[in-house]
């Protein structure tokens, strides 16, 4: 489980507080206005940016003082964070081993699985600028797999893909999700996305992350802050 326990975080004159748990396995969306502490919301998480008051717990241990390194946590970046100089290969064997160095033989296997999992399989020598958007974003989804961290932070990760994409991933994140037992939360705009991905959604929206609420129920019965946003 992950709590944000009477949590505030800061950027320049922004605040957001939450003060929420999510439950693991489950996927998450998280939706509301432009500018209103999403991707502020996910730092916090991940370890970007350090709270104002308050604390990060991990299954009750407190992870409010770990860089993000050490918390239990993958991030999938909308721009996929691959290194364009090297292939993917190279940039799935830093997931591995973050300092460089060789694979061993079933690190090179493990590396391999994650490719072929996510429909990449020989394509491993070429470089992110070799390969389509498509493909760009399942190499990083290949990187979140062989992370294997329990929570999985998805940031609008596929807004550069045209509709029939983004769905096509947005399945295979939710197959890996589910495969891995994590708890995966995702930053969208799209409530269409929100209702495909999320067993729960957390609004936020004024200052404030909301607890999360069955994404059904929330969609046919929208709190004023979330109407409004969505112009219903
Ligand atoms: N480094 C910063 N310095 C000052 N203000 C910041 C900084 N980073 C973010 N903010 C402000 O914090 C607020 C929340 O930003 P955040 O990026 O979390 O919103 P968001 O909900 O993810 O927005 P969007 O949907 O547009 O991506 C915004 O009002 C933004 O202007």
């Amino acid at each position: 489980m992950l709590t944000l326990e009477a949590l505030t975080v800061r950027a320049g004159d922004f605040a957001l507080s939450a003060d929420l748990s999510l439950d693991a396995p489950g996927r998450v969306a998280v939706i509301g206005p432009s500018g209103a502490g999403k991707s502020t919301l996910l730092d916090a998480v991940a370890g970007f940016r350090t709270p104002a008051s308050g604390r990060v717990l991990w299954n009750g241990l407190d992870i409010t003082g770990l860089p993000p390194g050490k918390r239990p946590v993958a991030t999938l970046f909308q721009d996929n964070n691959l290194f364009p100089h090297l292939s993917l290969d190279e940039n799935l064997a830093l997931a591995i081993r973050p300092r460089g160095g060789r694979l061993d033989k079933s690190e090179a296997q493990r590396r391999d699985a994650a490719l072929s999992r996510v429909g990449l399989g020989g394509f491993g020598q070429r470089r992110p600028g070799e390969v389509s958007g498509g493909q760009q974003s399942r190499a990083a989804l290949a990187r979140v797999i062989l992370q294997n961290r329990p929570v999985m932070l998805l940031d609008e990760p596929f807004a550069a893909l045209g509709p029939a994409l983004k769905a096509e991933m947005l399945s295979e994140v939710r197959r890996v999700a589910d495969e891995m037992g994590a708890l995966a939360l995702i930053v969208t705009h799209d409530p269409g996305d929100a209702r495909r991905f999320a067993e729960r959604t957390v609004v936020v929206a004024e200052g404030r992350a909301a607890p999360a609420r069955p994404t059904e129920e929330l969609f046919a019965d929208p709190p004023p802050a979330l109407r409004d946003y969505l112009g219903t």
